[in-house]
């Protein structure tokens, strides 16, 4: 089948290779001519597991090719998915006008039917406006559909996600484009849920709310353990094993953050007051996130009392572990509270240091983890990198002032650290 996809970020870049790799023939289109270029060269914008990999072969075999043209991916193709952002805006609604403007463009070059595909993460009722707004600005006046068919991969395991999905949802204003989605994913061999456009949005806004409640919830049983000695891994796994509940997503640790969660938290509540509902629930999810970093920057400065003039070795700048992504990180949310307080920051990500150093330029980046810890008042697990578990700990506490860890994510054993003479300080244990 031939596709396009535009916006060629996380989603449209790890889509279209996927698409490629099971036989579709893609065209990625993105308006960055720098992304472009570097994609037509061979480079990579962005680090994901095994993509590198896929794009190459891909391109190669002549699957899959880069543009900055809408009009070619257009042309080319009978099925436009539209990836691109959909920011929030300061009051917490979604920016759309990416959306309204690709809507407008694909309609402008439309000369046959066209199946247009919401993939971006947008409020009910988008696809709705879409459909209005392809259907005044296409001067051919040809037939076309409109579908949404959100996404629901992770980053750090895009490639894995997108090739095994848990389910593909596509909703639908009429059964027309039925056939077309059903042939573009049946090679993925998921469960494929049709429904109508409205509740297809409906079910990426909840899903993604669901986990960030999710993860509140464990959070804020991390506190009650903390208050009693108890210890929330195995509250966790102990709640996890009923299948009802599942063991995803119980990780207790310095909140979530990543351009997704937050802003999609965000956006819902604010679809939710326009519909006329107080989603106070997810209020109370948002409110119990930030509490979770604040209760994380206290129990350093409790310990550490004045951080003016001290060093701390942060490990971890990435939003979570396996990507290079650093927006919304809460990693970096940490270690501008450190800086705040006068904290002077060792820092090391296995990949996100390039994006980290243009936000967080004051700190200072270690290219070796077992480096960082040298000369410092304290060391920092910012990220749940599995890498870290691997750290130097005896190294570590040598050349340390002294032996303090504050771990935000539970990489390491509490009893095991105390023996190797650590003051170790994890989150819920
Ligand atoms: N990052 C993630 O893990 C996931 C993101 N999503 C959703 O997917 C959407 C895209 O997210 P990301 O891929 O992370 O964003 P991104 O920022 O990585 O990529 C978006 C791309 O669209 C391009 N773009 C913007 N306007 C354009 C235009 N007019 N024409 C052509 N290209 C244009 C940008 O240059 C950029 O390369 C968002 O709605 C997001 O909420 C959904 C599931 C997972
Ligand atoms: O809509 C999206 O963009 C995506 O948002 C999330 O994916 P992602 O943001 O890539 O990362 P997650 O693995 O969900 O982690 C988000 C944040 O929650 C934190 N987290 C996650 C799990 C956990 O148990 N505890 C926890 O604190 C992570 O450290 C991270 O900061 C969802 O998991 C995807 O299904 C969805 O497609």
């Amino acid at each position: 089948m031939k596709l396009c996809i535009i916006g060629t970020g996380y989603v449209g870049l790890t889509t279209g290779a996927c698409f490629a790799e099971v036989g579709h023939d893609v065209t990625c289109v993105d308006n960055d001519e720098a992304k472009v270029a570097l994609l037509q060269a061979g480079g990579m914008p962005i680090y994901e597991p095994g993509l590198e990999e896929l794009v190459h072969k891909n391109v190669a075999a002549g699957r899959l090719r880069f543009t900055t043209s809408i009009a070619e991916g257009v042309e080319r193709s009978l099925v436009v998915f539209i990836a691109v952002p959909t920011p929030p805006l300061p009051d917490g609604s979604v920016d759309l006008s990416y959306i309204e403007k690709v809507a407008r463009e694909i309609a402008g070059c439309m000369t046959s039917y066209k199946v247009v595909v919401d993939k971006s993460t947008v409020p009910v009722r988008t696809g709705e406006k879409v459909a209005e707004t392809i259907r005044r600005y296409c001067r051919a006046r040809v037939d076309f559909d409109v579908v949404s068919n959100p996404e629901f991969l992770r980053e750090g395991y895009a490639v894995e996600d997108l090739m095994h999905p848990d389910r593909i949802v596509i909703g639908v204003q009429s059964p027309r484009p039925v056939p077309v989605m059903r042939e573009i994913y049946e090679p993925f061999r998921a469960p494929i849920i049709v429904t109508d456009l409205n509740s297809a949005e409906l079910i990426k806004h909840a899903s993604n709310s669901f986990l960030a409640l999710k993860i509140s919830y464990i959070n804020a049983i991390s506190i009650l353990c903390e208050a009693t000695g108890a210890n929330v891994q195995e509250v966790a796994l102990g709640m996890g094993m009923d299948h009802r509940i599942g063991r995803e997503f119980l990780q207790a640790g310095i909140g979530f953050g990543g351009s997704c969660f937050p802003k999609d938290l965000s956006a819902f509540i604010k679809i939710a007051e326009q519909l006329g509902y107080d989603f106070r629930l997810l209020k109370e999810v948002q409110r119990i996130n930030a509490e979770q970093m604040d209760r994380f920057v206290k129990k350093i400065t409790d310990t550490l009392w004045v951080l003016k003039d001290k060093t701390i070795g942060v490990l971890g700048l990435a939003f979570k572990q396996n990507t290079d992504d650093v927006r919304m990180s809460p990693a970096i949310e940490l270690c501008r509270r450190l800086l705040k307080e006068g904290a002077r920051l060792r820092v090391h990500d296995p990949k996100a240091m390039p994006k980290a150093r243009a936000v967080l330029p004051e700190a200072t980046y270690i290219e070796d983890m077992n480096d960082v810890a040298e000369g410092c008042d304290a060391l920092v697990i910012a990220t749940e990198w599995e890498i870290f578990k691997k750290l130097d700990l005896e190294r570590a506490r040598r050349v340390m002032t002294h032996p303090i860890m504050f771990d935000g994510r539970n990489l390491f054993d509490p009893r095991e650290m105390e023996r190797l003479g650590w003051i170790y300080k994890s989150v819920g244990r």
